[in-house]
């Protein structure tokens, strides 16, 4: 079975005077355990299949499903219990809360579910350790390098666990270390069985991953590689 599986999907943006196709019936089959890149000009249409792909946009038509699952045919409460158990997002400007400090960004997703007190404090705790920020803990955003944002930005994404993390852009505002650690970690991740999906200009990204695909005017194909 596949993890996740598109058919058709399209999303028409309609500003009255002004019409855009950004996703132009893509239909794709994504297996566990896949890293795949998807590469293509500004404004080829990444960004808005990724936020479908999320369930953060519900497409003009065509159908997702993640496995059995239909997230658009869920309510409003269930599709956002839904993405905050299986799906973590990474964006290109790491979208951390400000007044949050670093432990509290990683165990913000803990909202969502159903986890006792102590049980959110330990996974916080395994993951700020796992991504070296024990001596960040209590620092808020603004004092961290974009490194050490980008890894609360993934220790936040990988809180619960999902079978499916989705990023746009991760590696942008990061230096080539950076890059390898965060490429390495996601690889990591979808190696254990879980999917990674990540829009992308950077060579280190499409080296690693086990597909590519390039976005063209909203369609998609197989990238040559
Ligand atoms: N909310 C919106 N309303 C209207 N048009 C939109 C909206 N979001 C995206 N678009 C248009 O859809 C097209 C695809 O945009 P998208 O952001 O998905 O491209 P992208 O490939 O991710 O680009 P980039 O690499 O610059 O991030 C563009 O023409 C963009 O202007």
């Amino acid at each position: 079975m596949h993890a996740i599986n598109t058919k058709e999907i399209t999303q028409v943006f309609d500003n009255g005077n002004h019409r855009v196709t950004a996703v132009d019936k893509v239909t794709l089959q994504i297996h566990q355990g896949e890293l795949i890149a998807i590469t293509g000009r500004s404004g080829s249409g990444k960004s808005t299949l990724l936020y479908q792909l999320a369930g953060l946009l519900h497409p003009s038509s065509g159908t997702l499903h993640y496995g059995e699952n239909q997230p658009y045919k869920l309510s409003t409460n269930k599709l956002n219990q839904f993405r905050a158990e299986h799906i973590g997002m990474i964006y290109p400007d790491f979208r951390l809360l400000p007044y949050l400090n670093v432990i509290e960004n990683i165990q913000s997703p803990s909202l969502a579910l159903n986890m006792t007190d102590d049980e959110v404090k330990q996974r916080a705790l395994d993951l700020i350790s796992s991504f070296s920020l024990q001596d960040r803990v209590n620092h808020l955003p603004s004092a961290l390098s974009s490194g050490e944002q980008q890894r609360v930005a993934l220790a936040r994404a990988l809180f619960t666990s999902p079978s499916t993390i989705i990023a746009d852009e991760p590696t942008g505002n990061l230096d080539e270390a950076n890059s390898h650690k965060l490429i390495s970690t996601l690889k990591n991740y979808a190696e254990q069985g879980n999917v990674v999906i990540i829009a992308t200009h950077d060579p280190l990204v499409m080296k690693a991953a086990d597909r590519q695909l390039q976005m063209k005017q909203g369609q998609l194909s197989q990238a040559l590689t």
